[in-house]
């Protein structure tokens, strides 16, 4: 089966960590998006970071959150600019993600929402696997103290492009079965992973784990981080919160590494080549080759 018919251009964002100022991120991610159309005509596909419009901590995500309500720019602001620049700039847009509040119940999610270049919401992902960790002498994040988890895998087929994609949230990554879901179940030809890894574990494991998402599924892995100012992401009071890894990255289907940003604000542009894909998938025919007589089939569910 043709996983990817036609090439599919894209580009990734790897904007400055958020200021205190929701409307100056998101002002910021406009301008970029700008620069990058103008830089790379032919982008289809726009990628922005984990928590591109508010400070990544756990401590300021309710201040920052928002409902996903559509076409309500006073009550939703980053969802209504998300949705009017995929339409302006006709581009399928996966809007990192934002501190999303769900009014009903109250609770606060980690939320990545898609635009097609209609600027309609396509798809979200309510982040899955909330990052709770403990580093001696590295790093304590606790996301759960104010994050409820998702419930739902997500892949996305946006008929435009013919982009196939799974999506998830940087933590998310960590976990192979998400991708091993789009890929295997859903056909999807990339994964896409808006994120924010840290100045600890960016080293030891951001690119191990991009090239493993690719080479396990023989897909596309595109991670979009955050940059890493001197003084890292701060509060309203110029307190650091998190100091992001940058190096946002694009693996291709054979562990190979696409594009690579560094640390400082920059716009990385490829192609998606499907048939980069099927080649790979020939000469290394993996997904013919699973042992499930010997060992289980993961149990995937729809
Ligand atoms: N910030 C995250 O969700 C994840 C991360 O930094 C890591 O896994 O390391």
């Amino acid at each position: 089966m043709n996983v990817l018919k036609n090439k599919v251009n894209i580009s990734i964002i790897q904007l400055a960590g958020s200021k205190p100022d929701k409307l100056s991120n998101l002002k910021r991610a406009e301008d970029l998006i700008k620069e990058a159309l103008s830089k790379y005509p032919k982008t289809q596909v726009v990628v922005l970071p984990e928590c591109f419009n508010a400070p990544y901590s756990v401590k300021l995500f309710r201040k920052y959150a928002e409902p996903i309500i559509l076409n309500d720019k006073e009550n939703s602001p980053s969802v209504y600019k998300l949705s009017e620049l995929a339409k302006t700039f006709k581009i399928l847009l996966i809007g990192g993600s934002i501190p999303e509040i769900d009014l009903k119940t109250n609770k606060i999610y980690n939320t990545s929402l898609v635009f097609n270049s209609d600027g309609e919401l396509i798809g979200q992902h309510r982040k899955l696997h909330l990052f709770d960790i403990s580093i001696p002498n590295g790093i304590t994040f606790q996301e759960s103290k104010t994050l409820s988890a998702g419930d739902k895998l997500t892949t996305i087929n946006d008929a435009k492009t013919g982009l196939n994609f799974g999506l998830g949230i940087c933590y998310d990554m960590r976990f192979p079965e998400g991708a091993m879901y789009a890929a295997r179940k859903k056909n999807a030809s990339c994964m896409i992973y808006p994120s924010a890894f840290n100045t600890v574990t960016g080293p030891l494991h951001w690119h191990s784990l991009a090239k493993s998402r690719s080479i396990d599924n023989q897909i596309y892995t595109i991670l979009c981080s955050p940059s890493r100012a001197e003084e890292g992401i701060v509060d309203e009071f110029g307190e650091p919160v998190y100091k992001a890894y940058g190096h946002s990255i694009v693996v291709d289907p054979k562990g190979g590494i696409v594009c690579e940003a560094g640390e400082n604000e920059e716009i990385l542009n490829c192609e998606l080549d499907g048939e980069f894909i099927n080649e790979v998938r020939q000469a290394i025919p993996i997904g013919f080759q699973r042992r499930f007589d010997v060992y289980e089939d993961v149990k995937l569910k729809e």
